[in-house]
């Protein structure tokens, strides 16, 4: 063994006897400000989390509070879509990008809105994906924000672990869907926070159920849901249970989401404002 193992070497701190962890995140552009910010996150594709994201956001402006999305999902980016967004975020005299603005006054910033074809395919690798969600938080224009949702990649790989890591995350939403393996997906999403010492705000289960339009009776398409059971046993809240609605789809693909009247989110909105807003 060589001298300098046994000491311990300078770029190692534990065994240089400095025990104190090492802090991987990334630092805000000067004179911007991010008050708290919630990851949205899901296990899989496809289960609504964009959806989420851009109602609490929606909600949460509506609330009065100055919001922001950071979408985080840089392959399948599908935030500015939803509020109507196209084109290209602009850049001030710093070189730092200044989000687009949506009808209602939330900050957005989204690879959809950094590409000079937003039909352009992202092919890029792990390694740039995650540097991209920094330059999202780092050298952005954040002015003066109360709640950023973050709309997280589905999973719990090298992205979700780069934003955990580089972004003071003051809490997640797992959204899931009752087509999955919910007790898994939930189990690996709480394992994940816990590892990085997030809290867990709590569940919301979309695509629930329908509601016929002519009996107005609800129907468990996709089975019986679980969440209550599963939000249970690991002490929990399910937030909400969301109907599969045929025009929150048309709203997003119109780029309306901001006017869809979604009373759903009205109290998981209200309970996330109340957990994190004197914290
Ligand atoms: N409750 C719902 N009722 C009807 N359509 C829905 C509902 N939730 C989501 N959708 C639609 O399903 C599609 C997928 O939703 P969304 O993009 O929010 O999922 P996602 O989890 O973010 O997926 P990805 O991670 O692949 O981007 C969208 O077209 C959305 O409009």
């Amino acid at each position: 063994m060589s001298e300098q193992n046994k000491t311990g070497c300078s770029g190692c701190s534990k065994a240089a006897g400095n025990s104190a962890p090492v802090d991987f995140r990334a630092k805000l552009s000067a004179g911007s400000s991010v008050k708290k910010v919630i990851g949205i996150v899901s296990g899989k594709g496809g289960v609504g989390k964009s959806l989420v994201t851009s109602m609490m956001a929606v909600k949460t402006r509506n609330a009065g509070y100055k919001t922001a999305i950071l979408d985080a999902d840089i392959t399948g980016p599908s935030i500015p879509k939803a509020f109507g967004l196209s084109g290209r975020v602009g850049v001030n005299q710093d070189k730092l990008m200044i989000p687009m603005t949506t009808a209602t006054g939330i900050d957005i910033i989204s690879t959809n809105l950094i590409l000079e074809n937003d039909r352009d395919p992202v092919i890029w690798r792990g390694p740039i994906i995650a540097g991209v969600v920094k330059q999202f938080w780092g050298e952005t224009v954040w002015d003066d924000i109360d709640f950023m949702y973050v709309d997280m990649p589905p999973g719990t790989g090298d992205v979700p672990l780069t934003v955990f890591q580089s972004l003071p995350v003051d809490g997640i939403i797992i959204v899931t869907s009752p087509q999955e393996l919910v007790a898994m997906i939930v189990e690996k999403a709480l394992n994940m926070a816990e590892k990085m010492n997030i809290p867990v705000l709590g569940i919301i289960e979309n695509m629930s159920y329908f509601v016929c339009g002519n009996c107005n009776t609800k129907h468990y398409i996709y089975g019986e849901s679980h969440i209550e059971t599963v939000a249970a046993k690991h002490g929990l809240n399910v937030l909400a249970k969301l109907p599969i609605t045929p025009e929150v789809a048309k709203a997003v693909d119109s780029g309306e989401i901001e006017f869809f009247e979604a009373p759903w989110f009205d109290e998981p909105a209200r309970r996330i404002i109340d957990i994190l807003k004197d914290k």
